[in-house]
């Protein structure tokens, strides 16, 4: 049965006068993989680190596993290998640092890239530098894979080769929690879909409970209607068609 395994509880946080949770509560279970939308500014990037204790809250609680070894891995949106090293050396040399023992081969067959292993880190493409984080993320084993925005600027294929690979993380006992602009991946892929505006979180539902509730066709429809009765203000659209077309 799934339980909780990452938690805020009336969490609050805000850069200035700039608010990303605002007295905000939310329970992900494990096993799932949850996907936080939301406009451009809207805080996805800020609570990721939040979740993953990168920042702290300014009130409230964040809950996160109570295991030992290493318990939340969080790979950013570009992430950066050292150059020189081969695919393989990187995957042992993170291996190297946690407890259990780690078998980098098998890991990056798992993300695909079982091909490239010999590959310097330097010479591989954007979404195979992504699927190397998604492998660093597997090492240890952590309960818990935060990915922001794993997908950005990478070709349809490959991703939905990384939303399938975080679907099946999810489906081997994790909780996969990633940000994502792809909302059509996201109905295809995700268990559970968390939608944050103005410092909450006003969505909340697997994505076809979502469309269904708002009669709508598509993720992409509610996501339009909820951010405009929000009262969108991260990004003012109209002034930049306006600027636009001028
Ligand atoms: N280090 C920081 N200092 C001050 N303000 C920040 C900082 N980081 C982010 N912000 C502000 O916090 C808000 C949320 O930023 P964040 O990157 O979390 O949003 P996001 O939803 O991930 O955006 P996007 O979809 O564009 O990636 C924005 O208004 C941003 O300008």
């Amino acid at each position: 049965m799934s339980e909780p395994v990452l938690e805020f509880a009336d969490a609050s946080f805000a850069f200035g006068d700039v608010t990303i949770l605002d007295d905000a509560s939310v329970a992900l279970e494990d096993g799932t993989f949850v996907a936080l939308v939301g406009p451009n500014g809207s805080g996805k990037t800020t609570a990721l680190e939040l979740f993953a204790g990168l920042r702290s809250l300014d009130t409230g609680t964040v809950t996160r596993p109570a295991t030992t070894g290493r318990t939340v891995a969080y790979l950013p949106q570009s992430p950066r290998f050292r150059p020189g090293f081969t695919v393989r050396e990187v995957v042992a040399f993170y291996g190297s640092l946690v407890e259990t023992e780690v078998d980098a081969d098998a890991i990056l067959s798992r993300v695909g890239l079982g091909g490239a292993t010999d590959r310097r880190v330097d010479e591989l493409s954007g979404g195979m530098t992504r699927l190397l984080g998604l492998a660093q993320a597997l090492i240890g084993d952590p309960p818990v894979v935060v990915l922001d925005e794993p997908t950005s600027g990478l070709d349809p294929d490959i991703a939905d080769h990384i939303f399938e690979a975080a679907a099946s993380m999810a489906a081997d006992g994790r909780l996969v929690l990633t940000t994502s602009h792809d909302l059509e991946a996201v109905s295809r892929y995700a268990d559970r879909v968390l939608l944050i505006a103005n410092g909450e979180f006003v969505l909340d539902g697997s994505p076809a409970a979502l469309v269904e509730q708002a009669g709508a066709e598509r993720l992409r429809d509610v996501f339009s209607a909820t951010v405009a009765g929000s009262g969108r203000d991260a990004v003012d659209i109209d002034a930049r068609t306006e600027g636009d077309s001028a």
